[in-house]
Order: structure tokens, then sequence, then C-alpha cells
């Protein structure tokens, strides 16, 4: 767990983090939006020291990090920025190597690290592993930045614009690929977006910051529902807010299940349990179809989702 409290964070006279208290819980992915130049970055790098703190404390599992070894504190917080920061004269596997050798874990225990972590990230370690940084694409580059901080398995995830410099189809791959590798390793992940319909897709809560202050902090459901201010609900763009609800929620949640799992036609298309409702609206509207058949994650199908029901449960 993570807590700010009334952090203040200024530079000679300007003020660009003003009396901010955020809880992040463990395992939650708390995502800080806004515009540019409110702050968030700065909030960011004070939580593993990069920046010290004006006034306010920062505690780590209850432990104020001003009392712990900058170092130590580090290596328990992978961190993740735009442009990777991997160093280009070492090759993918000594970049992803970096901290389990600084911490000295025995060289057959790094190497199957690697592997693992080429392999979770969605690398190939036989292609990649011995190629150099500017050898690889931005997406490919930003992959291993993100392998790099998971390494030695750190309890904190600390991620500051990482896929801004993609493009978008690059980007949104990666957002799944989060969210998949979320799913399996639960870290407790501050992540760093101007980008609201990013924040939307990978938070458990989101903290909308200006001038360097939150000024709310709550699920995406309820900022989009209630959002607390006029900035806030021009943030998530008040004509659209009725497709983005759509997108927060799953197939699966709504779709008429068959009591037993059917072997699908060959070539049959529709839509995956775990895509958004919205996805499954876009598909039938584009198919003129009424009704999707729905697939498991093993490709068994398991039901159908109805047009009518989509409509029928609104936003
Ligand atoms: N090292 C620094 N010295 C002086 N001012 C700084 C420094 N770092 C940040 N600032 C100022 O603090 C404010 C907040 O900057 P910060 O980088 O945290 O914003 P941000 O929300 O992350 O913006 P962006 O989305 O553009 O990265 C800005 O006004 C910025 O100019």
């Amino acid at each position: 767990m993570i807590e700010l409290k009334n952090v203040t964070c200024r530079f000679g006279t300007s003020v660009a983090v003003d009396r901010i208290s955020l809880t992040i819980e463990t395992g939650e992915v708390c995502v800080l939006v806004g515009s540019s130049g409110c702050g968030k970055s700065t909030t960011l790098r004070m939580v593993n020291r990069l920046l010290p703190l004006s006034a306010g404390e920062i505690l780590v599992d209850g432990e104020n990090i001003t009392t712990m070894n900058p170092e130590q504190l580090r290596l328990n917080m992978g961190y993740v920025i735009q442009g990777t920061g991997l160093f280009p004269h070492w090759t993918v596997a000594r970049n992803v190597a970096m901290v389990p050798e600084l911490l000295k874990w025995p060289r057959q225990r790094i190497d199957e690290r690697v592997q693992e972590l080429l392999t979770l990230l969605g690398l190939d370690p036989a292609i990649h592993a011995e190629k150099y940084p500017q050898q690889l694409s931005g997406g490919q580059a930003q992959r291993v930045g993100v392998a790099r901080a998971l390494a030695a398995d750190p309890n904190i995830l600390l991620m500051d614009e990482p896929f801004g410099a993609l493009d978008a189809i690059t980007r949104e791959n990666l957002q799944l690929e989060m969210l998949r590798i979320q799913r399996q390793v639960r870290k407790t992940t501050v992540f760093v977006t101007h980008d609201i319909d990013e924040a939307l897709k990978l938070a458990t809560r989101i903290a909308v910051m200006d001038q360097g202050r939150i000024i709310q902090h709550d699920t995406p459901e309820n900022i989009l529902r209630r959002p607390a201010s006029d900035f806030v609900e021009s943030l998530v763009g008040k004509q659209d807010r009725g497709l983005k609800l759509m997108s927060l929620r799953r197939v699966g949640d709504l779709m008429q299940r068959y009591p037993q799992a059917a072997i699908p036609e060959p070539g049959e298309e529709g839509v995956q349990e775990d895509d958004s409702l919205r996805l499954a609206l876009s598909v039938m509207l584009w198919q003129d179809s009424g009704e999707l058949p729905v697939f498991n994650g093993d490709g068994a199908k398991t039901g159908v989702v109805t047009r009518e029901r989509i409509f029928q449960a609104g936003a």
C-alpha cells in the first residue's frame, strides 16, 4: 500500500504538487491523469525519491520513505518511463537482467528470469534476447522496459507515460498486454498518462489532477457517471460517456449463456467473453446483426450476446 499524506513539491517559488493525499491499495492500478504540467510525473518521482518532498509524507506499507535507503526503496519499485531508458550498448537480456545482477542473483536464476520475462511480454527470447535496443521497434523496446521493471519481482510498479510515444495500434496492444500481465502478477501500480481513455481502460481507480491538486479520486465508472467538476466532465468527454461506459463492461457479464459450451461452426465469427460491450455493439453494427456468438478463452462457444440486451442494459 502507498499512502501520500498532504504531499507538496515546490520548485523555487512555484508549487508543482499542492498538498495531495492519496491511498493506493495493494494490487490496485492507480492512474494519475490530467493535462500537461499538472504535477503527475512529479508525484510519481516523489514516490521513488527521485524528487524530495517539500512537505507532507509518503508511506509504503506503513513505513515513511524518507527513513528508507533510496537505493533499497527503488529496488522494490519497478520504474518504466517513456522512451524506455534502455542502455543502448547492452543487449536486451543484459538490460532486463540489470536489477537481478545488482542484487547478485546466481547466473542461472538470472538467465531463467530473463527468459521468463521476455516470454511474458510476448518477445521470443531466441529472437530478441541478444539484440540491442536500436534493433527493436518502439513497441518491442517498451516491452523490454516493462520486463526490466518487473525483473526482480518488485512489489510496486511506477509507470510514467510508458506508451506515450507509440502509435495507436501498438499502444492498444500494450495496454491489453498490461491488463493481462496485471491479472497474473498483481503489482501495486501507479501509472501516469494524459490520455483519459488509457486511464479508463487500465485503472482500478483514477486520480484526476489539475494544477497540482487531486480533483477526484474514484473508479472509472464513477468518474464517468459522477464527475466531480466541470473540469473532470470535460476531461471524460460529456457526449461520449455512454460509449465509454460500455467500454468498461464485459460481454461475459451480459451474455445469455448456454447450459453447456458448444464447438463453434467452422469459420464462425463472434466476440470473446472478455471483449467490451462497446466492441460487441460495433461488430453488430458492422455486420448488421442483432446477435453474436460468444467464445471463451479456449475457443468454445459459451452463449450469445444480443443488441436488444445491450440497449436494455443501457449505459
Ligand atoms: N525539475 C524541475 N524544476 C522546475 N520545475 C519543474 C521541474 N519538474 C517539473 N517542474 C514543473 O512542475 C510542474 C509539474 O510538472 P510535471 O512534470 O509533474 O507535470 P506532468 O503533469 O507530469 O506533465 P506532462 O504530462 O507534460 O509530463 C510543471 O509546471 C513543471 O514545469
